[in-house]
């Protein structure tokens, strides 16, 4: 049965964010999202403009496929897209995996539920600060984030302006023992200088850290950048 729209599957790489930055995985990209962030990186998942990339997948297709790209050379696989927790379907390959020794992990925004959660091993839940344009529904992350109490969990939000800090602190404020980090905003998610994105990236991870010092609300946070773009810029598919 063919059932999970895939935009990409890469790898092997690194986790260049987040909880478990610099982990060997695989990365398998679904299409589609609930959000419309404006600095989305990753717009081409819900903006059209790769519709005729999007394939059906079913989970035994997408695991062969893993494997084919990276042979005995990973034991861990991070889904995102998109936001993957649309897909009811999912749950199917998260089993799959795991029945397979395959670590899993996952990205999403804390929009939505699926009970197929439970079973990833590192869940990131990235809740959107104003300059995305995009409105927290602080109900239904209240719901997500009590079912998941137990589990590997963090929160993580991408900081572009100080009113994007304070919003980050309230989210921490109001989850406190959920593992917090701060990411540095690509604010240029199209060029291909390397050299200016480099060094633009460096300086905004140099406020955030000096943002971050000086506030104590934030003694407990990790403040991170967005390691694959400083390796690779806004390349695709690493
Ligand atoms: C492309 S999203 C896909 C998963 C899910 N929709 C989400 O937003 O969490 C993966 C991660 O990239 C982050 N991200 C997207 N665009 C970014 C940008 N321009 N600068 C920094 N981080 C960005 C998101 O906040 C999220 O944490
Ligand atoms: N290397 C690498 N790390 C990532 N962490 C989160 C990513 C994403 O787009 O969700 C991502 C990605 O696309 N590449
Ligand atoms: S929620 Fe994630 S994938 Fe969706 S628009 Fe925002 S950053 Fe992009
Ligand atoms: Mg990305």
């Amino acid at each position: 049965m063919s059932s999970i729209p895939v935009l990409e599957i890469f790898g092997p790489t690194i986790q260049g964010e987040g909880m478990v930055i610099g982990q060997k995985t695989m990365f398998v990209r679904t299409a589609g999202c609930d959000y419309r962030c404006a600095w989305c990186d990753s717009a081409f998942t819900w903006d059209g403009s790769a519709k005729e990339q999007i394939r059906q997948m079913s989970a035994e297709e997408i695991w062969q496929e893993l494997k084919e790209l990276g042979g005995d050379n990973f034991s861990h696989v991070t889904l995102s897209g998109g936001n993957p927790a649309l897909l009811k379907s999912l749950g199917v390959l998260v089993s799959l995996l795991q029945q397979n020794g395959i670590r899993t992990a996952i990205e999403t925004q804390g929009s939505r539920w699926q009970d197929w959660l439970l079973a990833v091993d590192e869940v990131t839940f990235s809740p959107k600060p104003p300059s995305s344009g995009m409105t927290t529904d602080f109900l239904a992350l209240d719901y997500i984030l009590e079912k998941m109490k137990h589990k590997d969990i963090s929160l993580k939000v991408v900081v572009f302006d100080e009113q994007d800090f304070a919003y980050a602190k309230q989210v921490h404020e109001r989850y406190p023992d959920v593992p917090f980090f701060l990411q540095v905003g690509n604010e240029d998610v199209h060029t291909t200088d390397d050299d200016v994105l480099l060094s633009r990236l460096l300086s905004r991870y140099e406020w955030l850290i000096e943002r971050a010092v000086q506030c104590k609300e934030m003694n407990d946070a990790k403040v991170l950048p967005q390691l694959h773009a400083l390796v690779w810029g806004n390349k695709r598919g690493v």
